[in-house]
């Protein structure tokens, strides 16, 4: 098969346009139960088949009486009704015969014997009776054509004796997952494979925007089992998806199998996450191949077939939601690519900042954090902090007044945390920047607080020095979170490779860092300092990660022998841990914060008993000082 390597790098606006140009749009009609047809839209008018009431009927419990009977009634001059002749008792609902026009309610009538009552006030024409047609009259328009039907709508339609309607059919989608790598939700996983969910995200999307999505099991990358798929997918569904091998590899079908069965109209845009994309049409159905990195699929769902899905389903494409926030960081961001950053939007220095979360395109975890989406132009590099941006809202529901940002080392308990205040309503992010990261982050005020573990070396103190260096003029406090053991973490058969630190030095073990900046990286310089050993003889010393557990996972899958971690971080992945050293993690917090109530919760959380249990069993920590201001020694 050739391989196509070279792709389009067209606008998203272009992209969209030349796509729906192509493509001929038509919705179909179907006749539904009204009573299943809640968010659908009808195709028709609907009109009353009958008169609601279709009788007249007593809207109160009471006595049927004619009108006239009861002129001049009062209190001195009473007036006495005899059961059948005058009146006749009657309930709520129940049909007024014939010959009464009026209903006195029961409380008004007096009982003065078993066929005789006396009543004080006269009634007039047609009180308490719901005349004939008061909610509905047959042949009146209960919903117009293009109405989304809503549960209150379906309540009037059964009213008026309508129980089957005509709306616009639910578009259907089909999405075929693709990859060889591929293995179903739930399945144990063998290295190399990886869970299906993209088809998951986008059927739950497309219900979200008014379709149906249908997955088809999950196709290997084999060029004619998916050209079946395909084929077969066109001839009976509105829309069709094809996840991954949108791009450049030697398995990469997508564009190919689109161009055999119809047209390719685009293949690239410029946009990122997303830019392999690959817009098309066969015997009329449009197609689309999502690029396979989840966050690069979800998005490119969201902008080419979002619109789409409404347009078919006879619906109005509803505007996207969007609020101006200012960047609360730099972003630098490749010219010539329109980058879609997913950003959380918090209330930080008395304004409303975008706080850019995970860049990568396989990071799901970037959109269930997001708050919303900020573009940064393809005609940028990128934008400064402070620029003021506009951000498409993925979430309406969203509250930067309660949203805490967090930047600095990285550590297990700050899940505790995180669960904890999510109880007390304050979403709490956490920016793996390192310990000095964090600081500077204050430094820039791009957080409402760090977290640090920066040992001085020169009097074994921690945090103080750096804080005094690193931000001189802030008034700042520092909260003791945890005490923790770092220590040397290797596969459980290397155990008796290496004794302490010095041995790094004359083992052959492959060793991994932590990066720049990260508290466990001072700590490891000092140690080796500490055993005479120059950086230089450490087999690795400038290869890194960036926290604990993606450090302990390069251990346990061999990417790299042995590193220096929290004990927490090794038994999660079954490592050996030779401990060396105890140190202290603290939070610290500007003093302007001191009030601001979601700092007055997290200091409420990590003060709490609960939460020292909870990272009590964690083990390889200690708590004596968690939640203690730590005052200079
Ligand atoms: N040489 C080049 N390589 C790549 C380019 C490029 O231009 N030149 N583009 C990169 C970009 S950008 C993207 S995006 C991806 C697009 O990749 P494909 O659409 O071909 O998809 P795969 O490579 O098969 O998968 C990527 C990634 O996503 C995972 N995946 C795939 N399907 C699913 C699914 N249904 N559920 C969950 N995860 C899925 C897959 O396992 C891979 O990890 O190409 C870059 N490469
Ligand atoms: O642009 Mo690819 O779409 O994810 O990174």
């Amino acid at each position: 098969m050739e391989r196509n390597i070279y792709l389009d790098n067209i606008a998203v606006e272009d992209a969209q346009d030349k796509w729906y140009d192509n493509l001929e749009i038509e919705t179909a009609v179907e006749t539904i139960d009204v009573r299943e047809a809640r968010g659908r839209i009808t195709a028709q008018a609907i009109r009353s088949n009958l008169s609601a009431p279709h009788y007249h009927a007593s809207a109160m419990d009471g006595i049927a009486v004619v009108a006239a009977d009861t002129a001049g009634a009062s209190e001195k001059n009473p007036i006495s009704l005899e059961q059948g002749t005058d009146y006749q008792m009657i309930d709520t609902g129940e049909a007024v015969p014939d010959k009464f026009n009026a209903v006195i309610m029961i409380e008004d009538v007096n009982q003065v014997a078993e066929d005789r009552v006396e009543i004080e006030v006269g009634a007039t024409p047609w009180q308490n009776i719901r005349t004939v047609g008061e909610s509905l009259v047959q042949g009146e328009l209960i919903l117009p054509t293009n109405h989304k039907l809503t549960a209150h709508d379906i309540g009037l339609v059964l009213e008026g004796g309508v129980t089957e309607i005509e709306v616009y059919h639910r578009p259907v989608v089909e999405i075929i997952p693709t990859g060889t790598e591929l293995v179903e939700p739930g399945t144990s996983l063998e290295p190399g494979e990886i869970i299906e969910y993209n088809s998951h995200v986008l059927c739950n999307l497309a219900e979200q925007w008014g379709g149906r999505g249908v997955k088809t099991e999950i196709i290997a990358d084999d060029y004619e089992l998916i050209k079946t798929q395909v084929e077969q997918a066109v001839a009976e569904k509105d829309l069709v998806v094809i996840t991954a091998g949108s791009s450049a590899g030697r398995e990469d079908y997508t564009a190919q199998i689109v161009d055999d069965l119809g047209e390719v109209l685009v293949h690239g845009v410029s946009m990122k996450p997303g830019g392999p994309v690959v817009l098309g049409t066969i015997r009329n159905t449009p197609v689309i191949g999502v690029p396979g990195y989840p966050v690069a699929a979800a998005l490119t769902f969201r902008l080419f077939v979002r619109p789409l899905l409404y347009q078919l389903a006879g619906d109005e494409v509803p505007e996207v939601k969007k609020v101006t926030a200012k960047s609360a960081a730099k972003v630098v961001s490749k010219l010539g690519a329109r980058e879609y950053v997913r950003v959380k939007l918090t209330q930080l220095e008395g304004e409303q900042r975008a706080v850019p979360l995970a860049r990568a395109s396989g990071q799901m975890g970037s959109l269930v954090e997001a708050d919303g989406l900020m573009a940064i132009s393809e005609f940028s590099e990128g934008v400064t902090r402070g620029a003021e941006m506009e951000v498409e809202l993925l979430n309406e529901g969203m509250h930067p007044a309660d949203t805490l940002v967090m930047s600095g080392s990285n550590d297990l308990t700050l899940d505790i945390v995180k669960n904890e205040l999510a109880q007390k309503k304050v979403d709490f992010i956490t920016k793996s920047t390192g310990s000095l990261g964090g600081l500077t982050a204050l430094k820039r005020k791009e957080a409402h607080l760090a977290g640090a573990h920066l040992l001085d070396t020169e009097t074994g103190e921690y945090n103080h020095a750096y804080v005094e260096k690193h931000l001189p003029n802030r008034d700042t406090y520092l909260v003791n979170l945890v005490y923790r053991q770092q220590g040397l973490m290797l596969r459980k058969e290397d155990a008796d490779r290496l004794q302490k630190i010095k041995d790094l030095a004359t083992s052959d073990l492959l060793f991994i860092n932590r990066q720049r900046g990260a508290g466990t990286r001072v700590l490891f310089d000092y140690k080796l300092e500490e055993a005479g050993i120059n950086p230089q003889e450490i087999n690795g010393y400038d290869r890194v990660e960036y926290t604990h557990m993606t450090l302990a996972a390069a251990i346990a899958n061999g990417g790299a022998d042995v590193g220096l971690g929290v004990l927490a971080a090794a038994q999660a992945f079954d490592l050996e841990f030779i401990p060396v050293a105890e140190e202290r993690y603290d939070l610290i917090i500007p003093k302007k914060y001191e009030n601001d109530k979601r700092i007055q919760k997290l200091l409420e959380v990590i003060r709490s008993q609960q939460f020292k249990e909870e990272v009590l069993s964690l083990s390889g920590y200690r708590t004596a000082k968690t939640g203690q201001v730590m005052e200079n020694d």
